[in-house]
Formats: structure tokens, sequence, C-alpha cells
């Protein structure tokens, strides 16, 4: 297929803008925003049903948005959908196979629907590269969560798409095998690709380039991790070698106290009002003969923070 791509996307593979969706009377995509640069991996995050699958299904021209407008690999959202679709890889949640068929006949039978040619140099081209040679004979239906997922991401990228559009690519993959799937992402990044994938794991945000979070439909924090902690404002105290669930009680009745998490015997206590945290925190420790300490404020402490404040809005 050939088009003229628009150059209204500056370098951007996803520019687009007041992309909104509405299914009945809710509103589901709320003028949405959101450029991501060739080459780059951004992370979308956001609490459950906030609207991630349905911006990924916008940028992609699975479906129309209501108002709004944008260009996706520098054509435009809502008139060239087949071209965009055409230099995508779009896993989605649920990603399904023939379980009776091998790594190499599921493959197989991609290339045909595409019509890859030439076809058996595509999959044995396909097996290299995302390391399952050695495996293609194995039937689908017997592989761990790990490979099942390594061929759904082999039978996307087959196609040399220039986009990957991820969702929630390792719900229920170990962690080594999430690691080597987010290792290969960046090699694939790393090549020319551009990813956006949406995700509820704090340690995969961390592996983007640029993160960006959304709730009730409206994005709400983004950029890279440092910037969307820095911009939080929120600070944290550690107070050391008492867990227990009656001393997070006490804290959480002072002022200055949002957030309190227990991790392992460390109590986390976390506030934007910086003074006001401190003398909580101060005057725990000293009751109860503790040591406190400042802390590194994590994502999950922002992302939380955002989902509450998001919530409150809502009400
Ligand atoms: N085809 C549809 N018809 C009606 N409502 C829909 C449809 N698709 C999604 N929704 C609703 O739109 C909202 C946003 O859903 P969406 O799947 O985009 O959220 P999400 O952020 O991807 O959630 P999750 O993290 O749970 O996958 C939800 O309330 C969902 O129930």
């Amino acid at each position: 297929m050939t088009a003229t791509p628009s150059p209204a996307d500056n370098g951007n593979a996803i520019s687009v803008r007041g992309l909104t969706k509405r299914f009945g009377s809710k509103t589901v995509v709320d003028h949405v925003d959101l450029d991501v640069r060739r080459g780059e991996i951004v992370g979308f995050l956001g609490p459950n049903g906030s609207g991630k699958t349905t911006t990924i299904r916008l940028i992609c021209g699975l479906l129309s948005p209501d108002a709004g407008e944008g260009v996706c690999l520098g054509y435009d959202i809502r008139t060239q959908s087949a071209l965009i679709k055409a230099e995508t890889g779009y896993m989605t949640q649920r990603f399904s196979f023939y379980e009776d068929l091998t790594i190499r006949e599921n493959l197989d039978f991609v290339a045909r629907l595409y019509d890859l040619r030439p076809r058996r140099e595509t999959v044995d081209a396909t097996l290299d590269r995302l390391g399952l040679a050695d495996r293609q004979h194995q039937l689908a239906g017997q592989l761990s969560g790990g490979w099942k997922q390594r061929l759904a991401l082999a039978a996307c990228v087959m196609h040399h798409p220039k986009l990957l559009l991820l969702d929630e690519p390792t719900a229920g993959v170990d962690p080594k095998a999430r690691r080597e799937f987010w290792d290969e992402i960046h090699d694939l990044a790393a090549g020319g690709l551009t990813v956006l994938v949406s995700t509820h794991y704090m340690d995969e945000a961390e592996r983007c380039h640029r993160i960006v979070y959304i709730a009730y439909g409206t994005i709400v924090a983004r950029g890279t991790v440092d910037e969307v902690v820095a911009s939080s404002g929120l600070k944290t105290w550690v107070i050391r070698g008492d867990g227990s669930a009656r001393l997070m009680a006490e804290l959480r009745r002072l002022p200055g106290v949002e957030q309190v998490a227990p991790f392992g015997t460390d109590i986390h206590v976390v506030g934007s009002d910086a003074a006001a945290l401190e003398t909580a925190v101060a005057t725990i420790a000293r009751q109860h003969g503790l040591k406190a300490a400042p802390g590194e404020t994590s994502l999950e402490d922002v992302f939380i923070r955002l989902m509450t404040e998001a919530q409150a809005r809502e009400r």
C-alpha cells in the first residue's frame, strides 16, 4: 500500500489532539493529547477502566473518535486506518493461538494471513530474531506463559511494523520472562521501532523512556519517571523497625500524612506538606523510640495519589 504521509507529524510516530470517545452517555477518553516520538518507548498507565485500551484503539484506527484528530505514522487516524494497521503491530491483552499447532505453524499461519513473502524465509527470520528457533516444533498449547508471550510478540513484529501497540503484554508472566520481554522491546526500539505499552507494573514503567498516566479518560501526568515523581511534590519518610498495624493507624490520624505503607518491617510515610509530614513522623518515632529518615518517593506512591485525586474530582 502506498500513500503520502502527512508532514504534520513533526517526527512523531503518534501525534493526536483532543481525542474523545464516548460509549453511550459515558466519556471514556476525554480530550487526550499525546505525542510519541519515533523510536521512543512510552508507558501508558492508569487504573482499570481509565481508557488505555480505548485510546490505543483510537490511535490505530480500530475505533473512530467522537472528537479530536491526529496522525499515526504520518497517516490520518480518522481516514487512513488501513494504512496505519499495515504498519502497526498490536498485541492485545488476550492474545490467542492455535494451541494444537506448533510455534512455527502458528507463525506460518500469520504469514499466510498477511501474505508475507517469501513466507518460509520470513518465518525463519522471525523465529531467529525472537529466539524461538530451538522451540519451533513445540505445540503452542504446551508453552509456558513467557514463551507464549514471545510467540505473540513474534506474530506482531513479523511484518516489520514501525509501531508496536502493546496492551498489558506481560500480565501473568513471571519476572524473568518479563525482564527478557523488556530487553527485546528495547532491542526493537533501538532498531527504530516506536512502542506504546500499557502496563500496571511499576518496574515496567521505569523501563520506559517516558510515561503517561491516564485517569477517567484524562491524562493527569506525563514525563520521564523522575519528572513525574518530582512534579508530584510528594515527600517520603521511612520509619524503621516497626511495621505494625497499630503504628500505621496512629500515623494515619496525624495531619500531613497522606499515605502509609508497610515495606517489610519499615513503614513508608508520604505527604505533600513537607513540614507537617516531618512533624508527624518525628512525633511517632520519638513516642515509640524508633528511627526515621527521609526516603525516596516511589512511582507507586505518586500513582496512588493521582488516582485518589482523580476519584475525588469525579465525585
Ligand atoms: N465497546 C465498549 N462499549 C461500552 N463501554 C466500553 C467499551 N469498551 C470499553 N468500554 C468502557 O470504557 C471504559 C474504559 O475502558 P478501557 O478498556 O479503555 O480501559 P483500560 O484503561 O484499558 O482498562 P484496563 O486497565 O482494565 O484494561 C471502561 O469503563 C469500559 O467498561
